[in-house]
């Protein structure tokens, strides 16, 4: 699986030398998830929220259920789209960047010999090398255009889509056109599913604890009222966050973070020696589920993040669903911020209920997902949220 990954990676061209990550990474902290920049997409996260909120309804009044996940990977498509490309994009254009993103969870997912004996290509009976290589160039072709079309237009310094801020870049930092296609494309392929799949995992427990749900509900009430939920309300939504951290810690979407760690040098963690050459992997999902770190682990309980407050986003090893370290989740804070305020949304418009018995089955890709599809009921609530 790793192994594919970084073929596929490699395929994309990402820089042999390390200058993509060094790239993605100062990127990530300077600017492109900049508090500033992740507020002023609130209007577009805002703008998604309605389209599902609209869809929703439309499922309900022609099936009478709503299967959440078409409506929630639809909205984090449209989402990680408008904050990539600053715009949505076109009928054709579309479906292509859906179905790439699909062969390339598909082409993740398969085995294939040559990723451990490497003979070029002879073990690849199947294919996947080709069509990694295929996938690579697809992904290039429709990326190259977007860049070409845009810098048609000019003036990208006055946009915060992360397209115009790459090529608004002083010409001394300027990166080339290969490092920001497989920038912007590696925030869509880890930046949109990932997103979908954890409040599939939060509204199947949210269906399954109707208590909590009543809860959650209840502090909206309090602390937002008839208006619609913002960003600016989420620090006193502290029973919100800590069901989505209750989530992250019982289904973790990427338990074994990014699969695999290369040991480059001899090293020692704690009283284990780890020669150089060693494949490693952190196994988050058991770490979450140990009964030597978390009381009752089994048990479905967000009050544990009241009485004790703990940051998730990589300085606490108990709980580190987005990663630690150099690695880190680069889209942490945006991808947290989206679910935070799609789940509120989705809380203040409607009362959920299961149409369909919940399975907590996991399958795992390359993220951890519900094996089967969330059925719900939405019942539009008695409070009119202007
Ligand atoms: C809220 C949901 C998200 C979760 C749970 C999540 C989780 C993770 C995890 C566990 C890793 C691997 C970290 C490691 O190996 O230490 C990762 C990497 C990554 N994530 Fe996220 N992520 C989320 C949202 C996003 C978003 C919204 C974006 C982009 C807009 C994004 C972009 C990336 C990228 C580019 C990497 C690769 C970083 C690297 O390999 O150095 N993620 N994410």
């Amino acid at each position: 699986m790793s192994a594919r990954l970084l073929m596929f990676e490699r395929a994309i061209g990402f820089a042999p030398s390390g200058e993509y990550w060094r790239h993605l990474r100062r990127m990530a902290a300077n600017n492109m998830f900049s508090p500033r920049r992740i507020a002023s997409l609130e209007r577009l996260r805002s703008r998604v929220a309605d389209d599902m909120m609209d869809r929703v309804c439309k499922e309900m009044e022609e099936t009478g259920m709503v299967v959440l996940r078409g409506v929630l990977q639809k909205g984090s498509l449209d989402s990680i789209v408008g904050s990539v490309f600053g715009r949505s994009l076109g009928e054709v254009e579309g479906k292509e960047l859906v179905e790439m993103v699909k062969e390339g969870y598909e082409l993740i997912g398969k085995f294939n010999l040559e990723d451990y004996f490497s003979l070029g290509g002879l073990l690849d009976f199947h294919g996947v090398g080709r069509r990694c290589k295929d996938l690579a160039l697809r992904v290039k072709a429709l990326m190259a255009n977007i860049i070409k079309e845009r810098r048609t237009l000019g003036d990208f310094s006055k946009q915060d889509d992360f397209l115009s801020l790459l090529l608004a870049l002083p010409k001394e930092e300027s990166i080339s056109d290969s490092d920001i296609i497989a920038v912007l494309w590696e925030m869509i392929f880890r930046g949109t599913d990932v997103v979908a799949i954890l409040l599939e995992w939060i509204m199947a427990r949210v269906v399954l604890h109707p208590k909590i749900q009543a809860k959650a509900q209840q502090e909206l009430d309090t602390f937002v009222g008839d208006r619609s939920v913002q960003d600016s309300d989420m620090s006193k939504l502290r029973y919100l966050q800590a069901t989505v951290k209750e989530v992250l810690r019982l289904h973790p979407p990427g338990p074994l973070l990014s699969w695999a760690r290369l040991a480059i040098r001899d090293v020692h963690v704690d009283k284990f020696f780890i020669p150089a050459g060693t494949t490693a992997m952190v196994n988050m999902w058991a770490i979450t589920h140990d009964g030597s770190i978390w009381k009752d682990p089994w048990a479905f309980r967000p009050e544990r993040f009241l009485e004790e407050d703990l940051s998730i986003l990589g300085s606490d090893l108990r709980l580190s669903p987005f990663g630690s370290g150099r690695r880190v989740c680069p889209g942490r804070v945006l991808g947290l911020t989206t679910v935070h305020l799609w789940l509120a949304r989705l809380l203040q418009q409607y009362d959920w209920t299961a149409a369909q018995p919940v399975q907590l089955s996991e399958y795992l890709r390359l993220s951890l997902e519900m094996k089967k599809p969330l059925v719900c009921r939405a019942v539009l609530r008695d409070r009119v949220v202007k």
